[in-house]
């Protein structure tokens, strides 16, 4: 079991990852392609959210964002780290994808559900809400491994099911902007696990020993510290936050169903409310074995940690997913938080997450799907130094947890660019590399931190002080150019500006009025 009590925060650790260590950075459909109504694609429901106004920061979209599904060849290159109907031009742009990671030796993994479902399955059917969506996510994924499996080998369902049940349909702040609290979040999360794994299967009967690839599913999960780590109360808190966070999804895929403790405190709210059945859905025991064991591999998404304490939330007064668990959450007011309000840094928090999952799930095969740090939008200064510390000391931990007996494969931060932030719009930036979105080309350029990464990629991991200190130096020499680059480009986009509409526009003048004046000259001559 694991042990609460444990908490060692030992120094910095000097050593290597194992060998054959996989190294990346992430990216989302709609957080970076653009390109929203090009070439027959149909509209998501982030389509649709985001044009709503009042939903997104700025009213923001990713109508264009970083014009992605033009530019992913160049993209691929700075990467270079070490239905019914088929859209065939959605088909090709994902096959030229593949195509060039693979030329350019990276290998890609492929989420098939990072958000953006068809606006037209919301609208018939209420999307996640209904058990359909298992059939359909099904036919979906079962054409990915028809068409693209003989170059994709690893395969992601889903990319964190907390938000898109959560967020998409408890507070509403994501798409399809659904507040049924209480009930829409569970609801959505079943369903979201049962198609999870049809799709395993699938893949397991009629793929894997043609493609020999591996199928997972990327869970995201805070870290939950007790407040006091001698008081029983608060320890069963901090377990009931990442059981409601990690155990939901996590519990039935390893399992083979709910967390006890879910059941409990769910189904005892429920009947407080005079409900006759848990708002919790129930696995029937078929369904509990059929999803038992249906993962390859533990995609995980880790950003943040928070302080946990015990908090009775009395029933009948607005029950929620956020009051069944009965807690507080705190931060400690000393740790950095450079962007995004909830993102604090505590990268303690990261090994003591990958050894709960050592523990609860029987040591799993882990790839670090994504982690990561943002900045404001006002932020344009290149040398991202807080950036540089966060991934250095997270990255460090889970060093040391591999070192506990985690198995960890490999690890891909978030994100190669900045990008769409649901939403926040573009008002938080996640990259690795700053994209310039007042310009309509969106160029981008390497922030310090992306220098910084490569070099622990190159020396996979941190080989001794001296040279990882020289590290930081070294990145923030090569970021100050780049800002000098960037604080030029209003000044490019200017110019830009002027070779692309003025002079076309002045010379079209020119010509009509020429020919105008050609007319009168020819007139007065006849
Ligand atoms: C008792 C009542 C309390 C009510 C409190 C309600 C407030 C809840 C708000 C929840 C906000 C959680 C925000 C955290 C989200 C992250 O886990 C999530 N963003 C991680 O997902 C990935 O994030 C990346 C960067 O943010 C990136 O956008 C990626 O696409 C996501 O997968």
């Amino acid at each position: 079991d694991f042990d609460w009590t444990k908490n060692e925060r030992s120094s910095f650790y000097y050593g290597t990852f194992p060998t054959g260590f996989s190294w990346g950075a992430g990216t989302s459909a709609y957080q970076t392609e653009g390109a929203w109504n090009i070439d027959g694609k149909g509209i998501s429901i982030w389509d649709v959210f985001a044009h709503k106004k009042g939903k997104i920061f700025s009213n923001d979209t990713g109508d264009s964002s970083c014009e992605g599904y033009y530019k992913f060849k160049m993209d691929i290159v700075i990467n270079a780290l070490s239905g019914e109907h088929i859209n065939e031009k959605g088909i090709k742009y994902y096959d030229e994808l593949i195509n060039m990671l693979l030329e350019n030796k990276i290998t890609p993994v492929v989420t098939l559900y990072h958000w953006d479902l068809p606006q037209v399955l919301q609208e018939k059917y209420g999307g996640w809400q209904n058990v359909s969506m298992v059939n359909y996510f099904n036919d979906f994924a079962n054409l990915c491994f028809e068409r693209f499996g003989n170059r994709v080998k690893y395969w992601i369902t889903f990319n964190n099911p907390w938000s898109i049940a959560v967020e998409g349909f408890e507070t509403g702040e994501h798409a399809p902007g659904l507040k049924l609290k209480g009930t829409g979040a569970y609801k959505a999360a079943h369903h979201i696990i049962k198609a999870h794994a049809k799709v395993w299967h699938t893949y397991d009967v009629q793929w894997r020993s043609k493609q020999k690839g591996l199928v997972g599913i990327s869970l995201t999960a805070d870290w939950g510290e007790p407040v006091d780590i001698t008081n029983q109360r608060d320890i069963e808190a901090a377990e009931r936050y990442i059981q409601f966070y990690l155990g939901w999804f996590a519990t039935p895929i390893f399992n083979g169903d709910y967390p006890q403790v879910m059941k409990d405190y769910i189904g005892r709210k429920s009947g407080q409310q005079g409900l006759g059945a848990s708002r919790l859905p129930v696995f029937s025991s078929q369904e509990k074995s059929y999803i038992k064991g249906t993962c390859d591999f533990l995609g995980l998404g880790h950003f943040t940690t928070r302080y946990v304490t015990q908090k009775n939330y009395p029933s009948g007064l607005g029950d929620s997913y956020f009051t069944d668990r009965d807690l507080a959450e705190l931060v400690d007011p000393q740790w950095p938080d450079p962007g995004s309000e909830w993102l604090y840094s505590v990268p303690w928090g990261f090994r003591r997450l990958l050894n709960f999952v050592k523990t609860q799930y029987g040591n799993p095969m882990i790839y670090v799907t994504e982690n990561g740090v943002s900045e404001k939008m006002l932020c344009t200064d290149l040398c991202d130094n807080w950036r540089m510390q966060y991934f250095k000391d997270y990255i460090n931990e889970m060093l040391k947890a591999i070192k506990d007996g985690v198995n960890v494969k490999g690890y891909t931060a978030w994100s190669l660019l900045d990008n769409f932030e649901w939403d926040e719009g573009f008002s938080e930036r996640f990259g690795l590399y700053y994209v310039d979105f007042r310009n309509k080309n969106k160029p981008r350029y390497p922030k310090a931190s992306v220098q910084f990464y490569k070099r622990i990629i190159s020396s996979n991991g941190f080989p001794n002080q001296r040279e990882v200190e020289s590290w930081k130096r070294k990145s923030v020499e090569t970021c100050s150019s780049s800002n000098q680059l960037l604080a030029a480009d209003p000044l490019i986009g200017h110019m830009e500006m002027v070779t692309e509409i003025v002079v076309p526009t002045v010379c079209t003048l020119c010509i009509l009025l020429s020919a105008v004046f050609l007319m009168f000259l020819l007139r007065g001559r006849l």
